[in-house]
């Protein structure tokens, strides 16, 4: 049998992609590897990133996190989707949730049977038919074999990285305190062999996970991978996030308000809700976003603003060399649909199915970054989405965004959709079907036409049958708790 070249693996950096990369690796890979993962404390984490989509729950589960115990540690809520305010028009409102539309069947997506229906006067509101979006909207939230939701959570970032490094250190993850002064590189062939820290200790290792954050410490000071700037069409490039206290029970949403130059998040947690202001500094000054964001907060201050410049792109090779970039070194696609961490979490899942036992070969390296580059540009499109299909036309901000040139992979959708209703999912694609339905009508997309399952039935029998689906829905909400009840129940935070 082939000896094992890749044992030695130093992750470095402490942020969610550090602890995230190595609390997968210790506990699923462990005996096979030695895993170091180093971090300064002279160098925050970015400190944010709290919400999440439903990949969470699943990876969580594959690598057996508890989730009580994790929910209590973090102070975390769940989450049904996203409440979009102010994105078609100012005044508009819509969820985007995690849930399934109505009933599918093999000839026609649910969307279908239902724009039929509203233009012959037989239906509600889409969102009559969703449970998760139903719950969202009233608050309510349950989990159990008679309940089943798509869910994802709300975290406190802080808390978050904590845990994951106790679950890490107790399988056998050796952490070092210290800044990195320099990386250092085989002469010939460029790979890494160690990392250098000021205090003079040298890490060595086979195998290097940059963890280090939008400065790319491994990757881009040293490996020089390169990066793909797509401002152009995501241009928002600065948050202010702030912590503050809660001002009522906590909703099973986050929240994205529109305003004339970015938007706004709101993350309702157990024990605070964070809060950050995402613009464009182009069309907002840093004076005029923090005025903006002190009109937006509710509650009072717990932390105060802090200030996070960024630019939405790829990383072009997310693995080059004896390197791996996880995180915000491999590129970011801004926070609207707080994926971030998913494709930290897929990334790390990645790594795992095509960990270069015996040696970071290209075959291996390529298949890893064609991955990772089809999968971040299926986001980005998505993202794009929310900004270009918009009727705006109250700011300069929102003029950019509506008329400029979107990728070709996008402008395709939006043509199938906009003629035929038609909508898909790629295979390995985040989004699903019901997603880009719920984004390109909430932001006002009307399909010219749709499938004509819907003459197949008869208007009675139509109106019949999506009134059952909605008095099944009305009444499963009925029955759950309010998800601020069933948090206190099922996993009070150990902070609150
Ligand atoms: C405004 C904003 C909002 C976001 N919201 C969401 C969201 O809602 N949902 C979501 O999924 N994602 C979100 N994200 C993304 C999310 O925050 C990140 O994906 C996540 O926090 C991972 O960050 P990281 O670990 O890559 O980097 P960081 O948190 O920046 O961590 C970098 C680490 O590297 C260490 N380090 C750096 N240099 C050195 C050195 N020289 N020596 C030693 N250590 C070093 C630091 O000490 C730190 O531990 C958001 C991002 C931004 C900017």
């Amino acid at each position: 049998m082939a000896e094992q070249i890749v044992r030695r693996v130093v992750i470095a950096g402490g942020g969610t992609a550090g602890w995230i990369a190595a609390v997968a690796l210790s506990k699923q890979l462990g005996t096979l590897l030695d895993i170091t993962l180093v971090e300064s404390d002279q160098i925050r984490t970015v400190g944010v990133g709290e919400s999440t989509v439903p990949t969470a729950h699943t990876f969580h589960h594959l690598i057996g996190i508890d989730e009580q115990e994790f929910m209590r540690e973090t102070g975390s809520s769940f989450k049904l989707g996203i409440n979009f305010e102010n994105w078609g028009e100012i005044g508009d409102r819509y969820i985007h949730s995690f849930g399934t539309l109505g009933k599918s069947t093999w000839m026609a997506d649910f969307h279908h049977l239902w724009l039929h229906a509203r233009g012959e006067g037989l239906a509600g509101e889409l969102e009559d038919y969703c449970l998760e979006l139903q719950a969202a909207e009233q608050g309510k939230f349950a989990t159990s074999d008679q309940f089943k939701v798509n869910y994802a959570y709300h975290l406190d970032a802080g808390y978050y990285a904590r845990y994951l490094r106790r679950l890490s250190e107790a399988a056998g993850v050796r952490r070092v305190e210290g800044k990195i002064a320099s990386v250092e590189q085989h002469p010939q062939t460029g790979f890494i062999q160690s990392l250098l820290l000021e205090s003079g200790e040298r890490i060595e290792g086979d195998l290097f996970i940059d963890c280090t954050g939008f400065r790319g410490l491994l990757i881009e000071q040293t490996l020089k991978a390169g990066f793909e700037d797509w401002s152009h069409w995501l241009p928002n490039n600065s948050a202010l996030p702030v912590q503050t206290r809660s001002v009522g029970p906590a909703m099973p949403y986050t929240s994205a308000i529109a305003h004339d130059a970015g938007w706004l998040w709101r993350i309702p947690l157990q024990h605070r809700v964070g809060t950050g202001l995402v613009y464009c500094s182009d069309y907002l000054s840093d004076d005029e976003a923090l005025a903006r964001l002190h009109q937006m907060i509710e509650g009072e201050i717990l932390i105060e603003p802090w200030s996070i410049r960024f630019k939405a792109g790829r990383r072009l090779k997310v693995w080059e060399k004896n390197c791996i970039a996880l995180g915000l070194a491999s590129g970011f696609v801004e926070p609207l649909e707080s994926t971030s961490i998913h494709m930290i979490m897929i990334a790390v899942t990645r790594l795992i199915q095509l960990f270069p036992f015996n040696g970071c070969d290209d075959a291996l390296q390529r298949r890893y970054n064609d991955l990772s580059q089809n999968e971040i540009e299926k986001i980005r499109d998505f993202i794009i989405l929310h900004y270009h299909l918009t009727e705006r036309d109250d700011s300069p901000f929102w003029r950019q965004v509506r008329t400029m040139e979107i990728p070709d992979t996008l402008a395709q959708r939006l043509a199938l959709f906009g003629e035929n209703a038609h909508a898909y999912q790629i295979t390995e694609e985040l989004f699903r079907i019901d997603s880009w339905v719920q984004v390109m009508l909430g932001q006002r997309l009307r399909p010219a036409g749709h499938h004509q399952l819907g003459r197949l039935m008869r208007p009675e029998q139509l109106r019949q049958a999506l009134l059952d689906l909605k008095t099944n829905i009305g009444k499963a909400v009925a029955g759950m708790p309010s998800h601020q009840d069933f948090l206190n129940r099922y996993c009070p935070a150990a902070m609150a």
